[in-house]
């Protein structure tokens, strides 16, 4: 008889902790209140560039376009003014971060259209837009993923949840080969719900070359966001990328593919009621559907544990990214669930405690 398991991992992290680990890398994981937004204090246009010039006279360096704009967006009440600065400065130079320009394109002057592509990024910034959205790409573990507003930007925490599945995989590995007589390993079958831009398969099919996923999503935007970054990141051959609304009555068109070895998921699991108080930048640019878990939190969470049964196999196990709240509302919901045969096995913290 089989004996799923549940693995509960890390939930999405709403602590300024999580700013402080995270400076120069999401502006988006910060707690806020909605802002009462009174629009851009100083213009831009009105640019004091040529003041902040510490190049020659009458030009500019890298190192003053991110100095002016952080006050820019400091005056008109940007969040992480300076590492928004600093990543659109980058950008339009063509690296990564500020700290990975060399101390040559640090001192040489701005051409005019780098100024002008710089101006039009901050702009966009000025309107709340997140950064990963302005620069139009995000790094989420080893990969350069495209993001496009509304499909839901990956949060660095929910890089801890694929690092989970990996090491239950190896894991695996390592009983089959302790064994006297090893069996050969089928090659894991992954099934994601909610991939949104697709950052967790494709980074477990990266990560597990002999591993197929098969990706799930309600919203069309995430689907074709999916699917162009698997065929940029050239793993398109082992990912079927599926538009679907899951639902208690999905199993039989999800087990097409055969049973899995693991479900794996970073659903929506806000609570309705703790909506209202995301960032300014959630509530005007990302998909609210890809993050309202309905009154508890729970309401697509019920809905993997109830299809896990039938999608897995004896040994699979399902890893949910969740809020710090839900482990105990799992654990009783499985226990007035005794019928789908799942245990919690485990809950792991993210890196920032939560
Ligand atoms: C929090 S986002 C996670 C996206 C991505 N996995 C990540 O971690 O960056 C949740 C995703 O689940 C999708 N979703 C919500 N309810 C769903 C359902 N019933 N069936 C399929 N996808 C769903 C949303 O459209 C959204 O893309």
């Amino acid at each position: 008889m089989w004996k799923p398991a549940t693995d509960f991992t890390t939930m999405r992290c709403l602590t300024h902790q999580l700013l402080r680990r995270l400076l120069g890398r999401s502006p988006l994981c910060v707690p806020g209140r909605l802002s009462q937004s009174k629009g851009p204090i100083l213009s831009p246009k009105q640019s004091p560039l040529r003041q902040s010039c510490s190049a020659r006279p009458g030009l500019v360096t890298a190192t003053d376009v991110v100095n002016y704009w952080q006050k820019v967006f400091e005056t008109n009440g940007i969040p992480e003014a300076r590492e928004s600065s600093e990543y659109i400065v980058s950008f339009v130079l063509g690296a990564k971060t500020f700290q990975s320009l060399n101390s040559k394109s640090l001192c040489t002057p701005l051409t005019a259209v780098h100024q002008e592509q710089i101006q039009q990024l901050s702009n966009k910034r000025l309107e709340r837009m997140p950064v990963q959205y302005v620069l139009g790409e995000w790094d989420f573990q080893d990969l350069t993923l495209k993001m496009r507003p509304p499909v839901f930007i990956p949060r660095p925490e929910t890089e801890d949840l694929v690092s989970l599945v990996l090491e239950e995989e190896s894991r695996k590995c390592e009983k089959n080969s302790d064994l006297c007589f090893p069996v050969p390993v089928p090659h894991p079958m992954i099934l994601e719900i909610g991939c949104g831009s697709g950052a967790i398969a494709l980074s477990l099919l990266c990560k597990l070359p002999q591993s197929r996923v098969i990706a799930v999503d309600k919203e069309e935007a995430a689907v074709n966001l999916t699917r162009e970054n698997a065929h940029r990141l050239q793993l398109q051959e082992r990912i079927h990328i599926l538009h679907h609304d899951v639902s208690y009555s999905s199993a039989k068109q999800l087990l097409f593919w055969g049973p899995m070895d693991f479900i794996v998921s970073n659903p929506p699991y806000v609570f309705h009621e703790d909506m209202a108080y995301l960032d300014t930048e959630i509530l005007r640019y990302e998909d609210l559907d890809a993050l309202d878990g309905g009154d508890d939190g729970m309401r697509v969470i019920k809905t993997i544990l109830a299809l896990a049964p039938s999608l897995l196999k004896d040994s699979g196990s399902v890893f949910l990214e969740v809020d710090p709240r839900h482990p105990d509302m799992v654990e009783k919901w499985l226990q007035a669930h005794p019928n789908l045969l799942l245990v919690l096995r485990a809950i792991h913290k993210d890196f920032c405690g939560k």
